[in-house]
């Protein structure tokens, strides 16, 4: 995967990214550790939605929990100096806010990501909460972009057609492409398709190029 590297083939105005922070990727993924972390982390989340424990269990998880924070709390960091949201050979680069999805195309003609939606990402009755979609494309959207060299952009509008019922545990596929380049805008597209190719959810945005020091 291609992110942000100085082989990138970049639009001659990259450089204006708005009042965006410098951000660059980290080539360690955060250590040996942190993937491990990060992926223990997400399972707590599945669990902490999905567990009914008696109020001892509760109990000692709570104070588990709070002492996590505690050992934490002292390496806050400034945005772009910690690896979460750099590590890109992390699934969801190592966010715990981004979907836990593997890039493995990223490039000009477009960028491609697989995973599945966890037990934390339901919505209703099994099905991925329809509030995850969005973030999926959201995302996937902000890494075409900047594949296909444009300028930092921030999302102006998002449409997403809820096609078919997404699945949790279920391996599945979105992919989406520049469309058309007007000026600062860039238009979008992206689908949402089980591996045979059947469409769960397909969506278009339209990215706004930055000015320089906008935020
Ligand atoms: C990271 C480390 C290394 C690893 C890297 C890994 C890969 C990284 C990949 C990626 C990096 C991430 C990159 C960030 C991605 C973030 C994505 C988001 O979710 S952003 C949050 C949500 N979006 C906002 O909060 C915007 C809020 N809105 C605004 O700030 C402004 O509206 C803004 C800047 C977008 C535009 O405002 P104006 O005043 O500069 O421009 P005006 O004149 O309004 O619009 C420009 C043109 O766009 C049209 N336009 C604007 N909004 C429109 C709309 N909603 N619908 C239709 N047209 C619209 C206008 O009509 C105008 O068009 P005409 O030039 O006249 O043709």
């Amino acid at each position: 995967m291609q992110v942000m590297t100085e082989h990138t083939e970049r639009d001659g105005d990259y450089e204006h990214h708005g009042g965006f922070p410098v951000y660059a990727a980290d080539p360690d993924n955060g250590g040996p550790h942190f993937g491990r972390l990060v992926e223990a982390l997400r399972t707590v989340q599945d669990l902490a939605v999905s567990t009914a424990p008696p109020p001892e269990v509760i109990a000692q998880a709570a104070e588990q929990a709070e002492a996590l924070a505690a050992l934490l709390a002292p390496y806050t960091a400034p945005e772009g100096h910690y690896p979460a949201g750099r590590s890109v050979g992390l699934p969801g680069r190592g966010s715990l806010l981004m979907l836990p999805w593997t890039v493995e195309k990223f490039d000009r003609t477009g960028v491609r990501s697989t995973g599945v939606f966890r037990r934390y990402h339901m919505g209703g009755n099994g099905a991925a909460h329809g509030g995850v979609l969005p973030l999926l494309f959201d995302d996937l959207f902000g890494m075409i972009t900047h594949a296909a060299g444009r300028p930092i952009s921030r999302t102006g509008y998002l449409h997403v057609n809820y096609r078919k019922i997404t699945p949790l545990e279920t391996p599945l596929v979105v992919e989406g492409r520049v469309d058309r380049v007007d000026g600062r805008k860039t238009f979008v597209s992206a689908r949402l398709t089980e591996p045979d190719g059947t469409l769960l959810a397909d969506a278009e945005a339209l990215m706004i190029v930055l000015l320089p020091g906008q935020p």
